[in-house]
């Protein structure tokens, strides 16, 4: 319990359109980050649960894929306003769950659910086929529902992630379980619940706990006819693999170690706020984040006064006081994992700018770290840390910049900031990456489509690209003379 919010569920699990409880699995406790006590316990799936899940998934399927797009939609946009009513509760929820500020959860967290919901909602009734004349003949083409989706969630968005996997899947006529992470269970529930009392029928949209333990099995079972899992890399390999055992459709959205390319020429205010959004925003753990920003050697040092000026005005602390501007890790191991990667930095020979170890104060706090002098070979510059941690590198020419900042594994997001139009256009164009950015960082619309390409990931989600990923064609050739055959 925190001071006037109880986060506890009413139940682990969300199946057939009410809360299941099932305390014979393993008992998860929610942390709260600010503290590190556990605000509440929730009960990994039983195989019994999962049972529940899919087998009501699998029956609700077919009449919700009947229903026209008009009145699916219907559903969703209901859903959306109901999300945007109750963004306050749900946004102290998901700062509960994940220790981001509410500074941050009341702009970006149910309300881009609500948006995903909108606007699959909104497009549901669009989607159709293509009539393809052969002479006499003819071939139409349909888009129809995968069936059964799984959705497998990180910790850092799980509102967020619930709705930009469940909002498309939704809208195609597609049935969901979603399991979120086990270190952040609580905002998916709330999502379930709002779209059942937004009218969506029983079991298409089903919720379960639980770790890996959980997912794999999900992933495995037969009656599934598509995954989407937001998570690592490693994670992403062995659940596509897993997948395509069973010839599975997938959308894997990973993680990156993306690159931000800033010129002497840039607005430098502006090049710092973008360095900031896209390295300290929810603490660092955004997967899109441009952790290598490659500065050109002439604005270097007045690059690094101005953002540790900037930096020094960070209001760190309680999450959920609105004040707030930047908030813990999201968890202890997590924690751990980035101060190893601040003594790396340091013993690898990066000159520390600012931040650089724990914070003394109860919960996860890692203080906002800079890292200048950086080179490619770095174990900073190379791996994903997944938390408040820059790294500064120089540069001299655009071609030697281009070069380096695609010499990575990953490919998720990349950025510039020039006021040469022509060379930003360039640069991009060159980029290794699926989602880039150009004199701005890590916006996300929903109109806009999300992904990655390396490691990083294969699909999209958001904008009218995910359509394709929650749907298949199906071709109907029409004769309209007599067949011809052979004998
Ligand atoms: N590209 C994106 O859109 C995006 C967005 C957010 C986070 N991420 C990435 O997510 C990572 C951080 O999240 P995380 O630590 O929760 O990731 P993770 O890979 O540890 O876990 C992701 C999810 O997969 C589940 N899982 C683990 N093993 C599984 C298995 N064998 N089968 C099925 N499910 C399994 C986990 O329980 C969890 O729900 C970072 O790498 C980050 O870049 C990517």
């Amino acid at each position: 319990m925190i001071e006037g919010v109880d986060p506890q569920p009413k139940a682990s699990h969300f199946i057939a359109g009410r809360y299941v409880e099932d305390t014979a699995g393993a008992a998860i406790p929610v942390i709260y980050p600010h503290t590190g006590a556990t605000i509440a316990t929730v009960y990994e799936a039983t195989p019994a649960i999962l049972e529940q899940a899919i087998a009501s998934a699998r029956a609700a399927q077919p009449a919700w894929a009947a229903m026209s797009g008009t009145e699916r939609g219907r559903i969703l946009r209901r859903a959306a306003d109901m999300i945007r009513e109750r963004n306050r509760e749900l946004s102290i929820l998901e700062s509960c769950d994940t220790g981001k500020p509410l500074s941050e959860t009341l702009y970006v967290d149910a309300t881009s659910g609500a948006d995903a919901l909108e606007y699959f909602g909104g497009l549901a009734a669009t989607v159709t086929g293509e009539h393809i004349p052969l002479g006499q003949d003819w071939v139409y083409t349909r888009r129809e529902p995968l069936g059964l989706c799984v959705g497998i969630g990180a910790w850092n968005y799980p509102t967020q992630i619930a709705c930009w996997k469940g909002a498309p899947a939704l809208a195609m006529g597609n049935a969901m379980v979603f399991k979120p992470s086990e270190t952040t269970p609580l905002c998916a529930l709330k999502v379930a619940e709002i779209l059942h009392e937004a009218g969506l029928p029983a079991g298409l949209y089903n919720v379960i706990q639980g770790t890996g333990t959980v997912g794999a099995p999900l992933v495995g079972d037969r009656r599934v006819d598509k995954v989407s899992l937001t998570g690592s890399v490693p994670t992403g390999r062995k659940v596509y693999a897993a997948a395509a055992d069973g010839m599975k459709h997938v959308t894997m959205e990973l993680g990156g170690k993306s690159p931000l390319l800033i010129f002497d020429d840039a607005d430098l205010d502006n090049a710092v706020g973008g360095a900031i959004l896209g390295n300290f925003y929810s603490s660092g753990q955004v997967c899109s984040n441009g952790t290598r920003v490659f500065v050109q050697k002439g604005i270097k040092e007045a690059f690094l006064n101005r953002l540790k000026e900037r930096l020094d005005s960070a209001v760190i602390g309680d999450p959920l006081d609105e004040a707030t501007t930047f908030g813990p890790m999201v968890s202890e191991a997590q924690m751990k994992i980035v101060l190893g990667y601040l003594e790396k930095g340091a013993a690898e020979g990066a000159r520390l700018v600012t931040g650089g170890a724990r914070m003394d104060r109860d919960g996860f706090y890692i203080a906002p770290t800079v890292f200048a002098d950086v080179t490619d070979d770095m174990t900073i510059a190379r791996e994903e840390i997944f938390g408040p941690v820059m790294a500064v590198l120089d540069f001299e020419t655009e071609e030697e910049a281009i070069a380096r900042a695609n010499d990575t594994e990953f490919g998720l997001a990349a950025g510039v900031f020039t006021s040469d139009l022509a060379r930003a256009h360039r640069v991009v164009d060159a980029f290794e990456a699926g989602t880039c950015y150009i004199n701005t960082y890590n916006d996300a619309p929903v109109e806009a489509p999300f992904g990655g390409v390396k490691m990083s990931g294969v699909g999209r989600e958001n904008s009218k690209e995910a359509i394709h990923h929650y749907s298949q064609v199906k071709s109907v050739y029409v004769r309209m003379g007599d067949v011809e055959a052979p004998f």
